[in-house]
């Protein structure tokens, strides 16, 4: 016979309370956690505005997504251009300036879950930064405005980390004030430009420079692709989506072909480079500053998106591990909670203290970058940039690999259920995966931060003393300078995290408890790092035996305070997506009733119900 469910009449989980294992991790914390939620937005106003501009967007259905484990491609991609739509509607309603606090709190909640990041995240910073007023006065309120729908095409088939490679052509033509821009070949299609394959109007292409017959590197173009009228490719242009991905369902990263396509000479962004009527090529200031763009993007995704990944999935793998209770420490006893496992302990905080070491650094590494931006917009003083590069790469490679990473031991660490899309898990996971690659492979980065080192410099001076070509003796340094590079961002990051603590004095109760996690985050880092300390003859055996029972004790510290560590996120259920992870604890009647909306369990199909029938 057909084993029906039998379905319990369910209580509404709302009306269940909150589960008294979690409720019981909540009585008595030994800090103030709103106070650490202040701390974390940089201010209670600033906790205040944002939980306003989260409690508009909960409130208003076109951002609900509780049926998003269930959608096809297509759905995922319509509903968020349906959210953007809303969102510009509401910020328009509501006077919320593009610019302003509120907006920047509306697109970090809705991250990627709301269409156009390109157009929204690329496309109008790089106008701003590389295009003169003129241009950004055309362009920028038509975008803000979703009159026109920008990408960031720079990747094409055949190089994305090597820019000296791209083969994109755009060579001006000085009879009719035009340039004209070419692919030569197939791998010189641009692909993977997010908002591409469907919804973009106008791209900014990135591409070699000809003029009066010299090649002047990689520039910025502004380039309509589709119609304002009926949205159609128009002539030279071929466009379409790349096809199903690891993640970013929702997002339409696509293909682009572009053969003889004129432009005007206005649509190069030509703040810090111009070519002139008659052809002439102008430079102002640095010629890497076209790959400014990178720097900014990099910095910005660090807490947009990158430690965002982590901290969630913190938030979910510690919420349900004191819900989860299996086999028992203490015979007689009942079965334990899983966070009292020393080995879950162990899994678990480390990363909680990585997301607190990550947030102090990407806060003050943002205020470095905006300084510099000021420097070099207002100034023309190109001198950090160099810097300000080194380390946009260094630490955007080094957090995408650790939080990817962490987040998905936080995913193991949650057993069955961290495997279910419904835990919100396996998304977080390869959601930020992505960001090991995009805007600068990992690899590549870690080279670029590379170029500050001493050790890797010595090898690679006595190999260039050897006579050994310079790029054959820096690949052949390139392990050494990579793992440099990491212990530079590694040192740059503990710094941080004490500094920041020393600047807390006036607040004990939340210093004692932020000072444990930075105890644990330095320790963490040496035992993951052991070999190097030993290596250089840093630290003994015996001192490293000291670390690991230090650590073990700040696992202890810690425990009694892991749930309100990670309330003081302040992440709504919404904004979790998690059967396993929500506020109140009821893991397993969330994972039963969400399951029940799978296509799985619609009415089984009468033809399949006779069929089978008629087997038994
Ligand atoms: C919610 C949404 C989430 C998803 C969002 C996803 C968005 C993703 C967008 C993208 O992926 S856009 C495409 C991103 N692509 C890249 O990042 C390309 C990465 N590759 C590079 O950056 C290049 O490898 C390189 C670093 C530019 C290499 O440059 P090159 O080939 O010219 O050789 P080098 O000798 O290594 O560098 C030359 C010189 O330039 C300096 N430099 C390099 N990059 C920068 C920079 N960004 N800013 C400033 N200066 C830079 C480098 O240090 C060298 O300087 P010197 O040492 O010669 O003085
Ligand atoms: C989700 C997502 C969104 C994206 N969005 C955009 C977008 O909006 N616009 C856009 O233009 N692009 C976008 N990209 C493309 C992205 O920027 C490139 O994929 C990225 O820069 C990596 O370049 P690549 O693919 O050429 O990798 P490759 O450089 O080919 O990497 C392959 C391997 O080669 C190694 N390697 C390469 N060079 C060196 C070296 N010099 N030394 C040592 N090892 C090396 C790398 O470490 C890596 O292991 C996106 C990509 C993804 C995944």
């Amino acid at each position: 016979q057909l084993v029906t469910v039998s379905t319990w009449s369910l209580v509404s989980t709302w009306s269940l309370g909150v589960n008294p294992d979690i409720h019981s991790e909540r009585t008595s914390p030994s800090f103030p956690v709103e106070r650490v939620t202040n701390l974390l937005d940089g201010g209670a106003e600033l906790t205040a505005t944002r939980r306003h501009v989260e409690s508009i967007i909960n409130s208003d259905s076109t951002f609900s997504q509780d049926d998003r484990y269930f959608l096809t491609r297509v759905e995922q991609y319509e509903g968020s251009v349906r959210r953007a739509v809303r969102l510009r509607e509401k910020m328009k309603e509501l006077g919320w300036a593009d610019n302003g606090t509120e907006a920047m709190f509306a697109f970090r909640v809705l991250g990627a879950d709301v269409a156009f990041g390109i157009h929204n995240g690329v496309f109008i910073p790089t106008i701003k930064e590389l295009g003169i007023e003129a241009q950004i006065a055309k362009w920028v309120p038509l975008a803000q405005d979703l009159q026109i729908i920008g990408t960031y095409a720079q990747t094409e088939l055949g190089h994305g980390t090597y820019l000296r490679g791209l083969e994109t052509t755009v060579t001006f033509d000085p009879s009719n004030q035009e340039f004209v821009i070419n692919m030569p070949r197939l791998s010189s299609i641009k692909w993977w430009p997010g908002d591409l394959g469907r919804s973009a109007t106008h791209a900014l292409v990135l591409a070699q420079l000809y003029t009066q017959g010299k090649c002047q590197g990689m520039h910025a173009f502004i380039v309509q692709i589709r119609s304002l009228v009926d949205h159609s490719s128009l002539p030279g242009v071929t466009v379409g989506d790349i096809g199903p991905k690891m993640n970013f369902d929702q997002v339409d990263n696509g293909f682009l072909i572009l053969q003889n396509v004129h432009i005007p000479r206005e649509n190069m962004l030509c703040r810090y480079s111009e070519v002139s009527p008659d052809g002439t090529y102008v430079k102002r200031g640095s010629d890497r500053i076209n790959y400014f763009s990178m720097v900014l993007t990099r910095t910005r995704l660090l807490s947009a998106e990158i430690i965002p990944a982590l901290a969630k999935a913190c938030v979910i793998a510690i919420r349900y591990s004191v819900v989860r209770r299996q086999s028992k420490l203490k015979p007689g006893e009942m079965e334990t909670k899983i966070l009292d496992y020393q080995m879950q302990q162990q899994k678990l905080f480390p990363q909680l203290a990585t997301v607190f070491a990550f947030h102090f650094m990407a806060s003050s590494f943002e205020a470095f970058c905006n300084q510099v931006k000021v420097q070099i917009k207002s100034k023309g003083d190109f001198s950090s940039l160099p810097e300000l590069h080194a380390l946009s790469a260094g630490l955007k490679a080094l957090l995408s690999d650790v939080c990817s990473a962490g987040v998905e031991t936080c995913r193991r660490a949650c057993g069955g259920h961290g495997y279910s899309l419904l835990s919100g898990l396996p998304s977080l996971y390869t959601r930020v995966a992505g960001s090991c690659t995009y805007e600068g492979e990992n690899t590549v980065m870690q080279l670029q931060t590379a170029r500050l080192i001493k050790n890797a410099g010595f090898q690679l001076q006595s190999l260039l003393q050897s006579g050994v070509e310079q790029y054959v003796a820096w690949d052949s340094t390139s392990i050494l300078l990579a793992q440099a590079a990491i212990a530079h961002c590694q040192y740059t990051i503990v710094n941080n995290f004490v500094e920041t603590m020393s600047r807390l004095q006036h607040e004990p109760e939340i210093q004692q408890v932020l000072q444990v996690l930075c105890d644990l985050y330095a320790l963490s880092g040496i035992l993951a790092n052991a070999e190097e300390f030993l290596h250089d003859g840093y630290m003994t055996g015996h001192q490293l035996d000291l670390v690991t029972a230090s650590q073990r004790d700040l696992l202890t510290c810690v425990r009694k305070d892991a749930v309100s560590l990670v309330d003081a996120f302040d992440y709504s259920d919404q904004q979790l997506h998690s059967a396993i992870g929500s506020y109140d604890g009821h893991a397993y009647q969330r994972l039963f009733e969400w399951a029940q909306k799978a296509p799985m369990n619609a009415k089984v199909p009468f033809a399949l119900f006779l069929a089978l029938s008629s087997c038994c």
